[in-house]
C-alpha cells in the first residue's frame, strides 16, 4: 500500500515558516459545531465563516454508511499495485496522483484521485478510473458527491440567510448551475513514521472554489490557520463533515468571510483518508462582492473576475501562494 519511500524524503523538506520548531500546534476545542437542525445554525454559520472560514457540521443527514462504503471504496483503490493506479495518472490534472500537487513543483506525502465534475472538463484519466475498477466504485462516488453538493446547498443557503441576503439561493443557485466547475478529491496520507516538522501531507493553502466540503476517517492532520498567523489541529471526527469556505466567498462577501488557510500533516503510525467536493462556480460568473451586501460607504475591495480568469491566474502558481491577492484591487508588493 505505501508507494511512498523515505529514501526520496529530501524532496518533501519544505520550508515552513508557520510551524514552531519545538513546539506541536494544539488542538482546537472551539472549533464552531453547527447543527443542521438548530434553528440557530445560519447566524453561526455566518459567525464561523466571520472568524475561522472553517466549522464543523453535525446532524448533516448524510448517511453513514454511504460515506463507509465509499471510504471502503477509496482504501480499495489505493491499495492497488503501483501500476494499476499509474494507469490512472499523472494528472491532466485530473486522475491518480502522488507525491506531486498540481504542476509547480508542491510536493507531498500524499496519493489522491482528484475528479472533475464540470461537464465542459472532460479528462480521460478519469475515465479509466472507473473503466478499470469495480462498478459499484462508480455509483458510490456518484452517490456521495450528489448527496455533497445538496449538503453544500443547504450551507450556502444557510450563508445567504444568515448575511440577510434576500434571495436564499443567491449562493446556492450557482452551484446548482448544471455547468458548475466542481471537483471531487480523494486523499490518502500513508503514515510516516520519521515525522519531522517540515514534512507535510499537503502543504498549506486556501482553497479557490466558494466552500469545500471534508469528510475524514479518524485519523488527524489537518491543521488551519487562526487570524493571528497560529495554527491549530483540527480533532478529528469521522460521523462529521467541515467546512473551508474559498477564497470565492471570501471576494463575494467583500472581505466578511475568510478563506481559511490550511495543511495537513502526515500521522506518525496512521493513514489518513479525507474526501473533500469543492463547490465552484461556472467558469463564466462574475466573482464579486455583492451589491446587495455593501452598505452605503462601503468600498469593494477586490476587482470582478470571471470563476475561469480568477482559475486560470490561481492555477499558475504554486500551491502557498496568496491566490486572493489576485483580486486585490491594490495588492500588497511583498506577497509571494
Ligand atoms: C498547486 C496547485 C494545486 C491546486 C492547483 C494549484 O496550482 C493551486 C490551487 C491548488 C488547489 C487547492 C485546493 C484543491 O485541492 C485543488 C484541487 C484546487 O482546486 O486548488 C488544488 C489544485 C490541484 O491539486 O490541482
Ligand atoms: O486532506 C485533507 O484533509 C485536506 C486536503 C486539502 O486541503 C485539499 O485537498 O485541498
Ligand atoms: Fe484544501
Amino acid at each position: 500500500m505505501v508507494v511512498l519511500s523515505r529514501s526520496s524524503i529530501s524532496q518533501f523538506i519544505l520550508p515552513n515558516p508557520y510551524m514552531p520548531t519545538n513546539d506541536t500546534p494544539s488542538f482546537l476545542n472551539e472549533i464552531p459545531e453547527i447543527d443542521l437542525s438548530d434553528p440557530h445554525a445560519k447566524t453561526l454559520i455566518v459567525k464561523a465563516s466571520q472568524d475561522f472560514g472553517f466549522f464543523k457540521l453535525i446532524n448533516h443527514g448524510i448517511s453513514l454508511d454511504l460515506i463507509v462504503d465509499l471510504e471502503a471504496q477509496a482504501m480499495n483503490f489505493f491499495s492497488l499495485p503501483q501500476d494499476h493506479k499509474n494507469r490512472a495518472g499523472p494528472p491532466d490534472p485530473f486522475g491518480y496522483g502522488s507525491k506531486h500537487i498540481g504542476p509547480h513543483g508542491d510536493l507531498g506525502w500524499i496519493e489522491y484521485l482528484l475528479l472533475s465534475l464540470n461537464p465542459e472538463v472532460v479528462s480521460p484519466k478519469t475515465l479509466t478510473i472507473f473503466q478499470e475498477n469495480p462498478e459499484n466504485f462508480r455509483s458510490v462516488v456518484e452517490e456521495y458527491i450528489s448527496a455533497t453538493k445538496n449538503l453544500s446547498c443547504e450551507v450556502l443557503e444557510l450563508m445567504a440567510e444568515g448575511l440577510g441576503i434576500e434571495e436564499k439561493n443567491t449562493f446556492s443557485k450557482l452551484l446548482r448551475d448544471e455547468r458548475s466547475d466542481c471537483v471531487f478529491r480523494l486523499n490518502y496520507y500513508p503514515p510516516c513514521e520519521d515525522i519531522d516538522e517540515k514534512l507535510l501531507g499537503f502543504g498549506e493553502h486556501t482553497d479557490p472554489q466558494m466552500i469545500s466540503v471534508l469528510r475524514s476517517n479518524n485519523t488527524s492532520g489537518l491543521q488551519i490557520c487562526l487570524k493571528d498567523g497560529s495554527w491549530v489541529s483540527v480533532p478529528p471526527d469521522n460521523t462529521s463533515f467541515f467546512v473551508n469556505v474559498g477564497d470565492t466567498l471570501q471576494v463575494m462577501t467583500n472581505g466578511r468571510f475568510k478563506s481559511v488557510r490550511h495543511r495537513v500533516v502526515p500521522d506518525t503510525s496512521k493513514s489518513r483518508l479525507s474526501m473533500i467536493y469543492f463547490a465552484g462556480t461556472a467558469f463564466n460568473e462574475k466573482i464579486k462582492p455583492l451589491p446587495c451586501l455593501m452598505t452605503n460607504q462601503e468600498q469593494s475591495l477586490y476587482k470582478e473576475l470571471t470563476w475561469f480568469e480568477f482559475k486560470k491566474a490561481a492555477f499558475k502558481h504554486r500551491l502557498s501562494h496568496n491566490r486572493i491577492s489576485l483580486f486585490l484591487k491594490s495588492p500588497p508588493s511583498n506577497i509571494s
